[in-house]
Order: structure tokens, then sequence, then C-alpha cells
């Protein structure tokens, strides 16, 4: 019975927002995780029935002793499994099996009622069907070797996958879509780092900043943990050292963990508060490019159990939350800014507030006027969602941005800003094909021309972005 007095309490702490559902359900390993995770999971799906059913059977006014939560458990097992209540007796079983039959009764009315054929056609269903994206770690392996190591067919859709069939995506370089169901335990691709499990939305800011032209020297990730975005960055610049700041103790180490199953060996972890470092240190001179993809509300994120609260969870006020992290936000990016020798820096968020998206980016614009950002063709142009220009001072900026809409085009919710420094990008793109100029004489020439191109450059950043 202790079992069930404990998922009534994960069902209570879920309530309270003291959790996710994986959290909560693995947080004691007294009792069986999955087991807990399962029951939960399913009990959530039932709630609206076993609610009206409890009810309808005054259940709760006749047993004194039982909680909601205790309830809604006990009564899920005993009317919609087989095996019915997994306790050999006591106090809170003796109590539902008292009131069996008229639960029973009033179970067979309500699927009356609702015209269902089965249970399933009662359980809650996901309005969000993502597919699983996969990334091929080129590091480690190729497209073909996971194509045949899957034993997949491509489609060409995401709204075609099935299990065995692959949808290669338009808009990343070796992103797969499997169908959504698909599970990776114990796959060997998966368990080896030759796979990585990411969100298509999240490929976006290594992408984009590979997008953009002219030569690379070291490379940051500023907020790190746990790492999806670094690994991408080191399989797109094999030949880059990259920096990757994460200031929480916990998840430094599954950074650490992350980055040695990818096998990249480019990857400097550095734990440590990003707005901390010393932008003049020698160290970081080299650094010609930023990702920076900050914590945020997490409101684009789409589970496949976040469907299952919407009617348990009460709505909380948001207001004081999202001006935090929205000054927060603006910290690090002027941070980030503020680095010598830095060109082009992606800013992202899996938020889909304006507070944390357009509004920031905006709002260090203003101040940051070195600092421009670039156009729709150098930000993954073939992506239709884009920012929102009400939300820009500069509505002409907002088609440079990319919003990713929870669920549409099979994503979560997402943000991408692409900003390069004008002059710095002017000058690295006018000179990125030519050799390189050593003696003193060609560098003035080269400085003079530079000058030049600066200014041309400037007005037609988006041409050349
Ligand atoms: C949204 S998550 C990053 C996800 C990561 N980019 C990925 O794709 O796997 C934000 C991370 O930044 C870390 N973080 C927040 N503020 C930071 C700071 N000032 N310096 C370094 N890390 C920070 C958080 O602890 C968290 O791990």
């Amino acid at each position: 019975m202790d079992f069930y007095v404990h998922a009534a309490g994960v069902l209570d702490d879920l309530k309270e927002r003291k959790g996710s559902i994986k959290q909560l359900a693995f947080k004691n390993k007294k009792f069986d995780p999955k087991r807990t995770y399962a029951l939960v999971c399913e009990t959530l799906k039932y709630t609206k029935v076993l609610d009206e059913v409890i009810e309808r059977s005054e259940l709760l006014k006749k047993e004194k002793k039982l909680t909601r939560n205790l309830a809604i458990v006990l009564v899920h097992d005993l009317l919609l499994t087989k095996r019915g209540i997994q306790a050999s007796g006591g106090l809170y079983k003796d109590a539902i099996l008292r009131n069996k039959t008229r639960l029973n009764g009033e179970f067979v009315k309500y699927k009356i009622q609702k015209g269902a054929k089965s249970n399933e056609e009662l359980a809650l269903k996901n309005p969000v069907n993502l597919p699983r994206w996969v990334r091929v770690n080129t590091i480690l392996s190729n497209k073909e070797e996971v194509i045949k190591g899957l034993g997949v067919e491509p489609v060409d859709s995401i709204d075609a996958l099935v299990p065995g069939k692959v949808y290669f995506d338009d808009c990343v370089e070796n992103l797969l879509a499997l169908e959504s169901n698909i599970s990776f335990v114990g796959n060997e691709l998966y368990e080896k780092g030759k796979i990585i499990i990411q969100d298509k939305a999240s490929c976006f800011p290594a992408a984009v900043l590979h997008g953009m032209p002219g030569p690379v020297g070291d490379i940051i990730d500023g907020c790190a943990a746990p790492g999806n975005k670094t690994t991408h960055l080191a399989a797109l610049y094999p030949n880059a050292k990259i920096f990757a700041f994460e200031r929480d103790a916990y998840r430094v180490k599954t950074l650490q963990k992350m980055v040695r199953i990818s096998g990249a060996k480019n990857v400097e972890i550095q734990h440590m508060d990003f707005t901390h470092t010393d932008v003049h240190d020698e160290k970081y001179a080299n650094v010609t490019h930023i990702l920076l993809d900050p914590s945020c509300s997490g409101s684009g994120i789409v589970s496949r159990q976040d469907f299952l609260l919407v009617n348990e969870q009460d709505p909380v006020d948001e207001g004081d939350r999202k001006e935090n992290l929205s000054k927060f936000q603006s910290t690090i990016l002027k941070h980030a800014l503020s680095f010598p020798n830095v060109r082009n820096v992606t800013y992202s968020t899996c938020s889909v507030h304006r507070e944390e998206n357009e509004q920031v980016v905006d709002e260090v614009l203003k101040q940051e006027k070195d600092w421009s950002c670039a156009p729709l063709e150098s930000t993954l142009p073939q992506w239709p969602d884009r920012g929102v220009p009400e939300y820009c001072s500069d509505p002409s900026m907002a088609g440079g941005m990319i919003r990713c809409e929870p669920g549409r085009y099979g994503t979560i919710g997402f943000f991408v800003a692409n900003l390069f420094h004008n002059k710095r990008y002017a000058e690295a793109t006018s000179t990125a094909t030519r050799p390189s100029v050593t003696n003193s004489k060609s560098k003035r020439k080269r400085k003079k021309k530079n000058a030049k191109g600066n200014k041309k450059a400037k007005n037609n950043a988006g041409d050349q972005a």
C-alpha cells in the first residue's frame, strides 16, 4: 500500500509544481521509479474520468481517510487494469473494495454517456505530437552508418513518419526525424554517442553560426550544460577550440559526460559563471563566435508528458519571473557582445515570451550600436516562422530572427537571433578569401581598404550576411 501512498504524493507534488513527472517519480529510489512513473502517467491520462466516477460514487464522503489523489491512483488500478490493486490489504484497499460495486457501476454509466467503446477512448490525448529528432554525431559516425544501424527507409515529410521510416531534415545537416514513440533504450548508436537526441529547434543556433561567412577562431558556448549545442559546435568546427561555460556544479558533470560520449576533443569546459569572465583575458583573445543559450522560462518546451498536466496545475503568475529572466538575459548577452574580437553571436531561448526574446535583443542592440541583427538571408531563410515585427522597435529586424511555435513543424517553441559586429564582420568577410598579408606596408594598405570596405559593408550588411 505504501507504493500507492507514494504515487499519490507525487501527484500532490506535481500540483504544487515541485518538479516534472520524471523528476518526482525518480526522486525516491525506495519505490520502483519506473512503476511510479507509469502509474502517475496513466492516472493523469484518466484523471477527468476518475474524478467524475469518484464524485458520482461519493467515495470521498463515505471514506474520510482517503485523500483525492490516493483515491485516484487506487481507483485507477481497480477500474483500468486487469490486475487490480496490487496490495495485500490494509485500510485504504478495504475502503476502495467496500465501494467496488458502486465505482464499477458509475464507470460503466460514464462510458455509455461518452459513447466510448474502449477505455483507451477515454484517455487524454497529446495534442502535440513531435517526432524524435536525432542528430548524427559526425565526430563519431555518419548518416549512412546511422541509417543502416537504425534500419530505416526515407520518407519525404514528417507527417509520413511511422516505425521503420526516417525523414532527412531540410534545415539542419545531419538531422533526422523518426516516429515519436521510438525508444533508444539499449540502442548501440545512442549509447556509443553516434547519435544525439536533440530537438530540431535546438540545432538552429549552431547551424546559424556555422552558416556565417568569414574565418573562425575560438568559440564560446556561454551556457553549455547539458551540452547539446556544445557538441553540435564541436562537430561543425572540429578545428576550433570551444570554451564551454557552465556555472552549476551538478550540470557541469552532465556536460562533461556528454562531451566525453560525443568524442569531442576540442572542448574546454569552464565551471564558472560566464558573466564573471574577464573579456580581456589573453585566453579569449581569439574568440570570434559565441553561442549563447541562457536559462529561460522554458515556456516553449512541450514534452511528451506536458499535456497530462494541463488540468492538474494551477496557472502561476509569471510576471516577476519573466522580468527577472529578461534582466539576466540582457546582462549575459551584453557580456557576450563585449569580447574584443567577437564577430558573430547567436542568442537563443526555448521560451515563447517576447520579454525573453525580441525584447531582449531589441533592448541590447539599442545600447550596443556596433552590433546588428543579421537578416533573413543569413539566418535559415527556409524556416517559415520569424520574429514578431511588433515586438521590435525596428520591425524590419524581426525577419532575421527565428521563432518556432510549439508543435508546429515538429519542434518545441524556440527563438534565435543572429547578431554580428558591424566592423569586425565587414573586415572578416572582405578579407576572408584573400591570402594573409604580413609585411607592414601591405598591412597599412589593407587597413585603408578595409576602412572603405567597412563603411560599404555596414550599409549592405544584409547582402553580405
Ligand atoms: C538553457 S540551458 C543550456 C542548454 C544547452 N545550451 C544545451 O543545448 O544543451 C542554460 C544553462 O546555462 C547555465 N547558466 C545559467 N546562467 C549561467 C551563467 N551566468 N554562466 C554559466 N552558465 C550559466 C544553466 O545552469 C543551464 O545549465
